[in-house]
């Protein structure tokens, strides 16, 4: 099954993406998804050939935020696409099935979608605010995730949710006691001056209730 931590990737430039990525990467980081917002084809396409380099010599996930086309150019691992992106049902058939799909969700409607639509997994949120991402859905805080995963529990709704969104170590466990057990975090991890500790803590929340 996919790893339960998920890198969104920041950066203005090349360089800037190829150095965070690379970082969290080093520090233990199993899942990249490449983000790299208003830039030019060319600019996007020439990091996301160094990327996916650099994740096949770490042997992490590598998957692309938006563009269908480029993580089919470039053999990524699949793409992440948002409710007014490229339509899951047409990227399915343009990737296949062997690709990794993820769909945003900001509420429990919007999981029936895009599961019906056949994501591999759900980015749920935002669970705070964040300046990570200028456009955002209304916050859902803790109140939001435990309404939610109460409402997948009741209906049996069985697809990898995870949470997006202003996570920080401090705020992490409060949304686990709500059911989440994977999260996607972009700015925590970009700013953190222990990466490695931070991850290896990380997954220990996140594994911990693991029955093995
Ligand atoms: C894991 C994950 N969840 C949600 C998002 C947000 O995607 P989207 O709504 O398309 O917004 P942009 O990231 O494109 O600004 C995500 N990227 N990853
Ligand atoms: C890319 C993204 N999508 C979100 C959503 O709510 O759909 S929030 C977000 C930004 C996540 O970055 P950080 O961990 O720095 O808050
Ligand atoms: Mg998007």
């Amino acid at each position: 099954m996919y790893p339960k931590l998920q890198y969104i990737s920041q950066g203005k430039t090349i360089e800037e993406q190829l150095y965070n990525i690379h970082q969290a990467l080093d520090a233990g980081c199993e899942w990249i998804q490449m983000r790299f917002k208003n830039q030019t084809e060319k600019n996007t396409f020439a990091l996301a050939e160094s990327v996916k380099f650099l994740c096949e010599e770490y042997l992490a996930h590598f998957i692309i935020n938006d563009d269908v086309y480029l993580a089919q150019q470039i053999a990524a691992d699949g793409v992440h696409l948002g409710l007014t992106d490229m339509k899951i049902t047409e990227a399915r058939t343009f990737l296949g099935t062997t690709k990794i799909i993820g769909a945003t969700a900001n509420t429990f409607e919007d999981i029936v979608f895009q599961t019906q639509n056949g994501c591999d997994y759900i980015g749920l949120g935002p669970f705070q605010f964040t300046e990570t991402k200028e456009k955002l859905s209304p916050i859902l805080g803790i109140e939001g995730y435990a309404y939610i995963f109460n409402k997948l529990k009741a209906e049996d709704i069985q697809i990898p949710i995870y949470a997006i969104g202003g996570i920080t170590l401090e705020n992490i466990e409060s949304l686990i006691t709500t059911g989440v057990h994977r999260v996607a975090v972009s700015g925590m991890i970009t700013k953190s001056s222990q990466k490695e500790k931070l991850i290896q803590q990380l997954n220990e929340k996140l594994y911990a209730n693991i029955i093995v």
